[in-house]
């Protein structure tokens, strides 16, 4: 289980996020919401190590994060952040492969299973018909679905996903969710940043709200998501009926 405690990570001088104490349930998927700002993404980097804590920590199963060897901690927890960069000419293939580099002594030399888990993480993510384009030929929502492809093929129990919906058509961003419920099921714990507040509260079994880098609401998006909520957090009028598919909580801005 990946925990904090009292955390505090900082901009130079400038607390961003600040006297976090926070648990996220294992094999759930949690998802944090806040406004632009608030420090989600911060947070995120400072779960898997990115970012250093000022003061307070982070555990996994009650260990600081501080004690993992990098390797060891790449195998159990994975980002993908909200910019990313891939090397000039590389295939989707050969990115998707670099997730498996945690495991592998020689980079380049992968084993059957390796080359079993690359394949099977192309196919989840719609894009084993495109293993051998180049990254930079392909569309946003393409690339992004590469990326995640990456991430999948890395294994880790924590799948942490910043913004992963953004430049994907709404078709894809329901299958994406879906890819996020199958791994679930296989006993990942996810974490993601959206924000689609009506995505979150249907996808989520557990929401943490930030404000400002301080937890303003956690729990069910049921026991949690108001009208006052968002009112406070993010200066928002809307209703908050029930989704008719999922019985969810569901916004409509006023
Ligand atoms: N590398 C950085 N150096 C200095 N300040 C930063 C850096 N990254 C983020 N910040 C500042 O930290 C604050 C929180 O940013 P963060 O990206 O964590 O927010 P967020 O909630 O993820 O925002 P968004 O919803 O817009 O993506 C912002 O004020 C931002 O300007």
């Amino acid at each position: 289980m990946i925990s904090t405690h009292k955390l505090y990570v900082a901009y130079g001088s400038k607390n961003i996020v600040k006297d976090l104490s926070i648990s996220i349930p294992s094999g759930k998927i949690t998802v944090l919401i806040g406004p632009n700002g608030s420090g989600k993404s911060t947070l995120l980097k400072a779960l898997c190590r990115i970012n250093k804590a000022k003061s307070g920590e982070v555990l996994i199963d009650q260990t600081p994060l501080n004690n993992y060897p990098s390797r060891q901690l790449a195998q159990r927890l994975c980002l993908l952040p909200q910019l990313l960069h891939s090397p000039e000419g590389i295939t989707v293939r050969r990115l998707v492969e670099y997730g498996r580099s945690p495991y592998i002594s020689h980079w380049g030399v992968l084993n059957k299973r390796d080359r079993v888990l690359v394949d099977e993480a192309m196919q989840e993510t719609g894009v084993f018909e495109l293993a051998e384009h180049k990254v930079e030929s392909l569309s946003g929502g393409q690339r992004q679905r590469a990326w995640v492809a990456m991430v999948i093929a890395q294994d880790t129990e924590v799948i942490m996903l910043d913004e992963p919906t953004t430049y994907l058509d709404l078709s894809h961003q329901v299958e994406l969710m879906k890819l996020m419920q199958t791994m679930k099921e296989k006993g990942k714990t996810i974490i993601l940043v959206l924000h689609d507040l009506n995505q979150a509260c249907r996808y989520s079994d557990y929401l943490v709200v930030l404000n400002q880098g301080e937890v303003v609401a956690e729990g069910s998006p049921q026991e949690i998501f108001s009208q006052s909520l968002l009112k406070q957090v993010f200066n928002l009028d809307a209703l908050v009926v029930s989704d008719p598919v999922s019985s969810t909580p569901m916004c409509v801005p006023l």
